[in-house]
């Protein structure tokens, strides 16, 4: 039986792909495979067992990374599969941000009880009015999933978009709308733009980069959105913003001490991929990913390994290797294998970084005692018996 553990609650239809070989386990100790959404894994022990983690969703910030690759374990994401839901709460927050509806609701509930609502409702409303989004600027930075289909949603909705994104992939050029302004600083989106979004992963590099001196660039009454990560953000320059009238409003789907509760924030509890569609996707391409990793050795979509496919072994055998990213490795594996008479009928080897990954197809399986030789190499971080 291959187990499984779930960190997180992960949608039934893309466990129910498992087949019978797979059974969950609430116990990550004897877990091959974890799925995973936001839980914060940094402090977890990761055992022995474990050879691949999937998140269920984008942001991997929650994830050791580094740590899971020097033990030899492939971690996933699913790019894409929400980012329809989170440009759907992105469009809904630029709205929330320009007309009190939230408040007006709010008088609604209050005032349930009075008779003469429907008039009362004619009086009150010039306390909720507010203001449109077509032809205001907006601007985006990180044009990836997400990125992409906010910039092209607002376009349809008649707003002028400024897009910024230094690493943008070919494949985001070729899906952004044709209308999208590319801007080759992020100071250009600060000076020009009504609202801002954000949709750039939290890295070192990332964090905190919307700053008092970005904020101090943008325009009066800008409203800021982010769905991204928290700690994007220096929250008390935004709150200081917020404050002196600078920022009008600031829409963030992560609540923290400093922006629950607080006078112009407009704070969502991390809903941004919680749709059923979104869940049902990540979960999906998750179990996918883990299936044709556990079954054939593939890797798609990871964030701490190279991508790698050999297709599905027709061969007598095939063995993984996760090694790191040095010279004479190919070398000394192939060595191994020959010294032990085993022919070798495909190969594949991928870098990525500090690690690479090797899939040997074999003419004879590998006895225990040739895949210890080549676990004891120096540099090979696990060796994995496919078939
Ligand atoms: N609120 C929620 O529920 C959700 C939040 N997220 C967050 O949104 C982030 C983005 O998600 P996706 O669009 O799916 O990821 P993605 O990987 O498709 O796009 C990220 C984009 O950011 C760009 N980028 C990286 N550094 C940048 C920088 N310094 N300046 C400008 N652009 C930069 C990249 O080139 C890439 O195009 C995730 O990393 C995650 O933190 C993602 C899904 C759901
Ligand atoms: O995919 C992401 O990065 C998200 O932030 C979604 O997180 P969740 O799966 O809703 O805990």
């Amino acid at each position: 039986m291959i187990q499984y553990n779930c960190l997180n609650p992960i949608a039934a239809c893309g466990l129910d792909l498992f087949t019978d070989a797979y059974q969950k386990t609430d116990d990550i100790n004897e877990a091959r495979a974890v799925l995973v959404r936001s839980a914060a894994m940094h402090d977890m022990e990761l055992p022995k067992s474990l050879e691949v983690i999937a998140r269920a969703g984008a942001g991997v910030n929650n994830i050791p990374l580094d740590k899971c690759a020097e033990k030899g374990i492939v971690v996933f994401n699913t790019p894409g599969a929400n980012a329809n839901g989170v440009k759907e709460l992105v469009i809904a927050g630029m709205l929330l941000a320009s007309r009190d509806i939230t408040g007006g609701i709010d008088w609604v509930k209050e005032n349930a009880a009075d008779e003469n609502i429907a008039k009362a409702a004619e009086k009150a409303k010039k306390a909720f009015a507010g203001t449109e989004i077509m032809g205001k600027k907006l601007g985006v930075i990180g044009l990836g999933a997400i990125g992409v289909r906010v910039a092209n949603a607002a376009c349809a909705l008649g707003m002028e978009v400024y897009g910024y994104d230094p690493y943008l992939s070919v494949n985001a050029a070729w899906n952004v709308d044709k209308a999208v302004k590319h801007v080759i600083t992020a100071e250009d989106i600060y000076r020009e733009c009504d609202f801002i979004t954000i949709h750039v992963p939290l890295l070192d590099t990332t964090k905190k980069m919307i700053n008092k001196e970005a904020i101090d660039m943008m325009k009066d009454n800008v409203v800021f959105l982010n769905f991204s990560r928290d700690t994007l953000v220096d929250e008390e320059a935004m709150a200081a913003a917020l404050e002196a009238g600078k920022v009008k409003k600031y829409v963030v789907d992560f609540p923290t001490p400093a922006t629950a509760g607080k006078e112009g924030c407009l704070v969502i509890p991390h809903l941004g991929a919680s749709t059923e569609e979104s869940e049902d996707n990540c979960a999906v391409m998750a179990v996918k990913e883990i299936i044709d990793y556990i079954e054939n050795g593939n890797i798609t979509n990871s964030v701490n390994y190279p991508n790698c496919n050999m297709g599905v072994c027709s061969g007598a055998a095939r063995i993984a290797i996760l090694h790191k990213n040095v010279q004479n490795m190919i070398a000394r594996c192939t060595s191994v294998l020959g010294e032990a008479g085993i022919n070798i009928s495909d190969m594949t080897n991928k870098s990525r970084g500090d690690y690479a990954y090797s899939l040997f197809d074999l003419d004879a399986s590998a006895t225990a005692e040739v895949t210890e030789k080549l676990a004891a190499l120096e540099g090979v971080l696990r060796v994995r018996v496919i078939k």
